[in-house]
């Protein structure tokens, strides 16, 4: 059945473009994904959004998991609409993106396996045709649900870079291994983050263990590597309680420096980003993309 329909929508995307293919800029899609919840994965995703688009760049954060990720809180906005409506007929695009700053637009989805059950013709052709309106998007962070579900395997699958995030205790380590190994028949690049670490130390430390281990268990041709680190910091938690984030609250909290340099290398890929035809930008690509996973 599912795949019936993915047929269908691959159908209606390939015809959209055949009218003549506009050329816009790549967007490059991170998806951002933990073993266990708790880890950091929602603040690490606002976080990163926010620090990019400050910096100039078109960012877009999709909420890959609306029931369970806490995107909202973190920007304190309150969603009504989200993907599911649009798809419904019950919203357009526009009425669902929530602005969070100049260039930051914040997307509220659902869970992948929701979207294909409203792969309607009609419906889908009109949502491709307003998702054009994020084909300027240079960068789309995709705050997955926790754990490996099938819907968030999709995602991972689609995405350009995957970083899976973990803090350094021991429960969280086996999930974020068990994650990386699933992630690899997938895929032969990881990323990952160590948060609420101690030091660059522990973090490194943390890592090549992990590393050791994936080697050893799931073979050479994974190519692991550790994004950056973020140090425990109880200016994070204050960012929280205040439904702040803490890059802009706390501008020389140690955290806010390590976003920055996690930020530094996701803009250095996003220079080598080339001009593409638009079914491969924006919210429009990254659909393509789901659907391709069938
Ligand atoms: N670097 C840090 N230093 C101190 N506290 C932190 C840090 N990172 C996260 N936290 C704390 O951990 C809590 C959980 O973070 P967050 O909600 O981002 O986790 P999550 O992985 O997205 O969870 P879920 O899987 O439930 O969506 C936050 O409320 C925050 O207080």
């Amino acid at each position: 059945m599912i795949g019936h329909q993915a047929e269908k929508l691959e159908e209606l995307v390939a015809s959209n473009t055949k009218a003549g293919p506009r050329k816009s800029k790549k967007t490059r899609f991170i998806a951002i994904t933990s073993g266990k919840g708790g880890v950091g994965k929602s603040t690490i995703s606002s976080n990163l959004a926010y620090t990019l688009a400050q910096r100039g760049l078109n960012v877009g954060i999709f909420d890959a998991d609306i029931g369970l990720a806490n995107l909202d809180v973190m920007f304190n906005v309150k969603i009504k609409k989200n993907i599911l409506h649009v798809l419904k007929g019950e919203a357009t695009v526009s009425d669902i993106l929530i602005p969070i700053t100049r260039n930051l637009i914040l997307i509220p989805g659902e869970s992948g396996d929701e979207i294909l059950k409203y792969a309607d013709m009609a419906l889908f052709e009109r949502f491709m045709e307003e998702a054009q309106v994020l084909d300027k998007l240079d960068v789309m962070i995709i705050d997955t649900g926790a754990g490996i579900g099938e819907h968030i395997q999709m995602f991972l699958d689609a995405a350009d870079d995957v970083i899976v995030v973990t803090v350094p205790d021991p429960a969280a380590i086996t999930d974020a291994y068990a994650t990386i190994k699933t992630i690899a028949a997938l895929r032969d690049d990881v990323g990952m983050i160590m948060n609420q670490v101690k030091s660059e130390k522990e973090a490194v430390g943390v890592f090549e263990k992990i590393k050791k281990v994936a080697r050893a268990n799931i073979g050479s041709d994974l190519d692991l590597t550790l994004v950056g680190k973020i140090n425990a910091d109880a200016k994070v938690a204050s960012a929280i309680k205040q439904r702040a984030l803490f890059s802009a609250l706390y501008p020389s909290a140690l955290a806010t420096k390590d976003i920055e340099a996690i930020a530094n290398k996701v803009a250095l890929k996003l220079e080598r980003n080339v001009l593409v035809t638009s079914n491969e930008s924006g919210l429009s690509g990254l659909f393509r993309r789901l659907m391709d996973h069938f």
